[in-house]
């Protein structure tokens, strides 16, 4: 996503926010005038404020404060002059922001901080009023996850409180509105405001998402967190974070008083059990340790009786907790990865004062999450079971076939294909793992990017020869993703599942340099429609 991807999310805004002086700011911030405060119109008669702030030139609405951050790849104080066209009425940077900035702009008021990343989430949280404190919130991390566990807690909070405000990879939604989100967790006054908004019209819930990234780069800064969770740690990001220990270090900074006033941990893998312990040492935040499927660490909350039902797709299980509770519940989508995700958001939901009866209940048809084992059809005698799923990874696919296997008493068709302009040794492992658990194999495009789309299939059909040479019951579609979907639709009989993996939520197709609006969901509903009729 570009710099710019925060252009859908402008209308996510309060509609009345007391304005706030610049001069508070500075002091409450320790923030040095460029130039003399009254040479720049800050103590003025009428003291110059400031109704909103952003951190993006391209996301900034007339009155606001721009912040200018130095970056890796530039200082954000090069765009201060868009900024000001824009409607900017002071700019917030570091010392060799402010000389860049008097450059170009030489009338707007700047004031210096020694490090702007590090306060623009509590000075953003300053200009709207301290949302999150009028909020019950949450925020999940982990690698694998956040997703599903923050959908399944907005359902739970919604059941409770009437409203929850979403912000995590899927989308923004606020104010009864909802955006494609730029990311997983959003800068920081994006965050305040898409907060502001929701206390303005009296919503009083928010289920985030808190990246890696995000943590580290202060996003979360200034929001007030009720319950943090945590859901697994697996390899990934280590482009940013060097080693897994700095990556755990970095999910660990969300469980600190800073941001969070009680942790809930899952310790099925060692680095939820370290991190417990990390915790627990510190003492400084109520802890709960959650165990859903694996391990032998501790755990205060533990999962049994874990059984999939083949009627509506469902995992029920016991939850067992601290003085003897037991909670019956049943987790909406398949497989012991979302029985963790479940659990997660079980305890995190009672924590943050939901009733365990009325958090139970929601979860319970909390199935309609966009791409994550979103079931498009049910099987009911006539249909078979329709699936679109978010695994782009062999290990992802591995669960998921995994996870859709014990709900299916016919054959298991997968509709998948791999990206361009990535990893490519991933290509022919997808296709072995997909030969390994599935029965019938339709393969098509995800991303092709710049690459040639034969070539990315070529390197799938490979790994699905080391497993089945003869390539018995696997097709190739080369003409268009929905083709494929369309095909596993058509091959898919009343006992059957057909999980189309790979772009999950995703609502583009890049191809050849192009961006092509395209989502699996809706395609195999028509699909699923035109072949059973309308449910
Ligand atoms: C690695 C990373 O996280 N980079 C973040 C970092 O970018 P940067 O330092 O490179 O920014 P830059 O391009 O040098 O620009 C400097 C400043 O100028 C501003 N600018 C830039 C251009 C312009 O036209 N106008 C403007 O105002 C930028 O907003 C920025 O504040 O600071 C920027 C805002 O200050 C972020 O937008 C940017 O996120 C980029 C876009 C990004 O792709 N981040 C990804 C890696 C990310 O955060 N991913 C995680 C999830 C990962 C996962 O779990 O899969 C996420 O939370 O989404
Ligand atoms: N608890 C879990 N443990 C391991 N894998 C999981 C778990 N939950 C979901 N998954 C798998 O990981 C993929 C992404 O799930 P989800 O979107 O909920 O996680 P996420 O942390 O938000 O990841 P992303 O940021 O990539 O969206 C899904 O395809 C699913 O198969």
């Amino acid at each position: 996503m570009s710099n710019h991807a925060y252009e859908s999310a402008a209308a996510l805004r309060p509609h009345r926010n007391a304005p706030i002086a610049l001069s508070d700011l500075a002091q409450r911030f320790s923030l040095t005038p460029a130039a003399p405060a009254d040479a720049q119109g800050i103590n003025a008669p009428a003291p110059l404020t400031v109704t909103g702030a952003s951190v993006d030139s391209g996301d900034i609405a007339p009155g606001e404060l721009f912040v200018a951050l130095p970056g890796f790849r530039a200082h954000g104080a090069d765009y201060a002059a868009q900024a000001v066209e824009a409607g900017a009425v002071a700019v917030v940077t570091d010392e060799a922001g402010a000389s860049i900035v008097h450059e170009s702009c030489p009338a707007i008021p700047v004031l210096i901080s020694a490090d702007p990343r590090a306060i623009v989430g509590p000075l953003a949280a300053e200009i709207y009023h301290h949302p999150s404190r009028s909020l019950v919130a949450t925020a999940v991390t982990g690698t694998n996850g956040k997703t599903t566990t923050s959908y399944f807690l907005d359902a739970m909070l919604t059941a409770h409180l009437g409203g929850c405000m979403m912000a995590g990879t899927v989308e923004l939604r606020a104010g009864g509105l909802s955006v494609e989100s730029p990311r997983t967790t959003v800068e920081a006054p994006v965050l305040q405001r898409m907060m502001a908004l929701c206390v303005e019209q009296g919503v009083g819930a928010a289920s985030l998402e808190a990246s890696s990234h995000a943590i580290v780069l202060h996003r979360l800064g200034g929001t007030r967190i009720d319950v943090a969770g945590f859901t697994n740690l697996q390899r990934d990001h280590l482009d940013f974070h060097r080693t897994m220990e700095e990556y755990l270090d970095a999910k660990a900074q969300l469980f600190t008083p800073e941001h969070a006033r009680r942790a809930v941990v899952c310790v099925d893998d060692s680095w939820g059990a370290a991190l417990a312990e990390r915790i627990a040492r510190a003492g400084e935040l109520p802890l709960d340790r959650v165990r859903a499927y694996g391990g032998d660490a501790p755990a205060d909350w533990w999962v049994a009786d874990a059984a999939v039902s083949l009627t509506d797709s469902a995992t029920t299980f016991t939850l067992h907790g601290p003085d003897g509770v037991e909670i019956a519940a049943s987790c909406p989508l398949p497989g012991l990865v979302n029985v963790q995700n479940a659990a997660l958001s079980l305890v995190m939901a009672i924590r943050a004062g939901v009733p365990a009866e009325v958090a139970v209940q929601a979860l319970a048809t909390a199935h309609n999450i966009p791409g994550r084992m979103q079931r498009i059809s049910q099987r009911d005698g006539t249909r078979g079971l329709t699936i679109v799923d978010f695994a782009h990874t062999p290990d992802a696919m591995e669960l998921a076939l995994a996870a859709v296997r014990p709900i299916t008493p016919g054959r298991l068709i997968v509709v998948f294909g791999s990206d361009g302009d990535r990893d490519q040794g991933k290509r022919s492992m997808l296709g072995e793992v997909a030969a390994r658990l599935a029965d019938v194999l339709v393969i098509t495009d995800e991303n092709p990017r710049s690459e040639d789309p034969q070539l990315i299939r070529d390197a799938i059909l490979d790994g699905v020869r080391s497993v089945r040479p003869d390539l018995t019951d696997v097709e190739e579609i080369t003409t268009w993703r929905g083709d494929a979907v369309r095909r596993g639709v058509e091959l898919c009989g009343p006992e059957d599942t057909v999980i189309v993996t790979g772009k999950g939520h995703e609502p583009f197709l890049e191809a050849a340099g192009e961006f092509i609006r395209y989502n699996d969901a809706p395609v195999m509903r028509e699909a699923v429609d035109a072949k059973w009729g309308a449910a």
